[in-house]
């Protein structure tokens, strides 16, 4: 079984206008609300694939009825735990004339030291051939340590893990060797404190990854592809050309399709064809890819060794 952990879910309100004028009133042409965070957007993506998943978080106050209501629809199994705070609301602004996303993200409930353990209690169930796909940012008052001690536990257990985080927070479960990390391009060089010029340099500082424990390296590159990183290989995937809607959750939609493929697999790349699908299609599509989208794209991608 998989569980993804979103310990900062939240309701993505998508607003679609034509051009975004900071400083004055603007007004949307089209807005939608959508269940989100990234390892809800994981599940979701899955459920596409038809691979089983429990989705584990924090969820709280009215909009996190609101939240478990919108996510409802989408017949996930979940498991989350209740929090007297509210979850938060991400706002997602797509300026269609300006071809510009600008997201804006909310920091989350602050969670209780029994709530945090209510929690904790609730991963007592995984075990054996089980993995833990951990996704997001940390709600304020968490430890940056809280991943860290979510990985120590379920490996104990016998589970192994995939993160994907930014930060100290990532490096710090490095040595516990996640199946997968996927930062974008732009994670990776401040996790670093470089910039890059080439895919060259890419590649050498996601292989760093590896070097401090990460089984596989996938560096996303959004409208650019991706790259796949193995101890002595490097793969890329185009990004098919396509009109862009809603690129948010392409990130998650590539983990999903990585790791869900690899558990039937243990073909990493087959496992990264699929996730290239899943991330275009995703950002091809108003909310996460449906099946029909992810099978479209997966014919227009190709995995070239580099
Ligand atoms: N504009 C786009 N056109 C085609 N594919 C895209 C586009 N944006 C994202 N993707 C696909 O989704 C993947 C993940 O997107 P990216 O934006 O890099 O992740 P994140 O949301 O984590 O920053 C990319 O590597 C690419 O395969
Ligand atoms: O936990 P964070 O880093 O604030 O991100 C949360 C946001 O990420 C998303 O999961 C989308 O993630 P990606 O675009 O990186 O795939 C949204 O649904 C959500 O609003």
């Amino acid at each position: 079984m998989i569980y993804t952990i979103t310990v900062n879910p939240s309701i993505d309100y998508v607003l679609q206008l034509k051009n975004l004028n900071t400083g004055e009133v603007n007004r949307t042409s089209n807005d939608v609300k959508l269940p989100g965070g990234k390892g809800i957007n994981v599940s979701r993506i899955l459920k596409e694939l038809k691979i089983d998943s429990t989705a584990l978080g924090f969820v709280g106050g009215a909009t996190g009825s609101m939240f478990e209501e919108l996510l409802s629809k989408h017949e996930l199994k979940t498991s989350f735990t209740k929090v007297q705070e509210d979850t938060r609301i991400n706002v997602k602004i797509n300026a269609v004339a300006q071809n510009e996303e600008t997201e804006i993200n909310g920091a989350g409930p602050a969670i209780s030291a029994d709530e945090k353990k209510s929690f904790m209690n609730n991963l007592n169930d995984i075990g054996e051939g089980d993995v833990v796909i951990m996704a997001g940012s940390l709600p304020k008052n968490l430890d940056a340590t809280f991943y860290l001690d979510i990985a120590k536990t379920i490996q104990k257990q016998g589970a192994e893990f995939v993160i994907d985080t930014t930060g100290q927070a990532l490096l710090d479960t490095l040595p516990l060797h996640p199946l997968v990390v996927k930062p974008n391009h732009h994670e990776l060089a401040d996790l670093f404190n470089v910039k890059f010029n080439n895919e060259q340099e890419i590649i050498t500082y996601a292989r760093k990854l590896l070097d401090q424990g990460a089984k596989h390296a996938l560096v996303s590159m959004a409208g650019d592809g991706a790259l796949l990183v193995t101890k002595d290989k490097a793969y890329k995937a185009n990004a098919p050309k396509g009109t862009v809607i809603n690129s948010v959750g392409a990130g998650d939609s590539m983990i999903a399709g990585f790791a869900g493929t690899f558990m039937e697999t243990k073909d990493p790349i087959e496992s990264f064809h699929m996730g290239a699908a899943c991330g275009s299609a995703t950002a091809f599509s108003q909310d996460i890819a449906v099946k029909a989208k992810i099978d479209e794209i997966y014919n227009a991608i190709s995995i070239t060794e580099i």
